[in-house]
């Protein structure tokens, strides 16, 4: 596992930044054995940055498992994949994962968003004392306007406690985006990603100039969102929307039913790993939903 500190951007370029979703056995202990068919099913594909956050339910994790989650990304991580770890997304948990993240060598770890109960200077608060506690620069994760300003954000960069930022603020035309344009306008925009998927990756990183993107799709597919990624880089806009189209199908399930519970299920019904119950308070999907996403995630999985 890559230990050594962040350097952006060429560390947000050379991957897409996965977000899995996290295996669990019957009795919702983790799955070391599967996560590790799905970590190497990625790097197979390419991916050396998985981010373990949203996807993989983090926002549910007991602080009790939380070393137990570090041990087995650490164990099930190859040499060169850079894993980043979330914690929060509330303040108390945060700083009890801190003092966990201690014992590790993950280089970053990113603070979970949530808008309540919270307040932006009360998050510019929150990764100060975390940066504080755990000695690690923060990934801030902006998925509302209002958890925290593009001013406080600049403030953190400048402050030197944010190794890169993940931008993930859904609009209906990610073209049309003020608050993205003015975060560019303070913060050196090598330090941001996109982080909503395939879908706005290409407008993010052409229109905005920011860096790489993350996503949960290139889960199943990790070898084709990496030929994008490079498409972008490379200014081959055409290649890379050909290749955004494919990934639509199942994002549009995501979209429509769940985009957490979506890809825990297309990675368990494409064979790739299974994913295992939801860890509450999510819950599993309807098992009318199940056919057409196993449908697309196989017809992904395939391309
Ligand atoms: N939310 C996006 C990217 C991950 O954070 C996705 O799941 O595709």
């Amino acid at each position: 596992m890559k230990t050594t500190p962040v350097n952006a951007p060429a560390d947000l370029r050379r991957s897409v930044i996965a977000v899995p979703p996290l295996c669990r056995k019957a009795d919702l202990s983790l799955d070391r054995e599967e996560n590790a068919k799905l970590v190497q099913h990625m790097y197979a594909g390419g991916i050396t940055t998985m981010l373990y956050g949203g996807n993989a339910n983090l926002y549910n994790i007991a602080p009790s498992e939380y070393p137990a989650l570090l041990t087995m990304l650490r164990e099930i991580s190859p040499e060169d994949v850079w894993m980043v770890p979330s914690v929060g997304p509330m303040y108390g948990t945060a700083m009890d994962q801190a003092a966990m993240l201690k014992d590790h060598e993950f280089p970053t770890a990113m603070l979970l968003p949530t808008l309540f109960p919270s307040k932006p200077a009360g998050v510019a608060t929150a990764i100060r004392k975390f940066v504080e506690k755990s000695g690690l620069k923060a990934v801030l994760y902006m998925k509302d306007e209002g958890y925290i300003t593009p001013e406080l954000a600049q403030s953190l960069v400048n402050d030197g406690l944010i190794s890169w930022i993940k931008y993930a603020v859904v609009k209906e035309d990610p073209a049309e985006d003020a608050f993205l344009s003015k975060l560019v306008s303070l913060v050196n925009p090598e330090l941001i990603v996109s982080g909503i998927g395939e879908q706005p990756a290409i407008v993010h990183l052409r229109d905005f100039g920011i860096t790489g993107f993350t996503a949960g799709c290139v889960c199943v597919q990790p070898k084709l969102s990496m030929d994008m990624m490079h498409a972008i880089h490379a200014g081959d806009y055409a290649k890379a929307e050909e290749i955004r189209e494919v990934f639509k199908p199942l994002e549009d399930l995501r979209n429509k039913h769940s985009p957490i519970l979506v890809l825990h299920h297309a990675v368990a019904l494409a064979g790739i790993a299974q994913t295992g119950p939801a860890l509450p308070l999510m819950t599993e999907l309807p098992d009318e939903l199940l056919p057409e996403i196993e449908k697309a995630a196989k017809e992904l999985l395939a391309r």
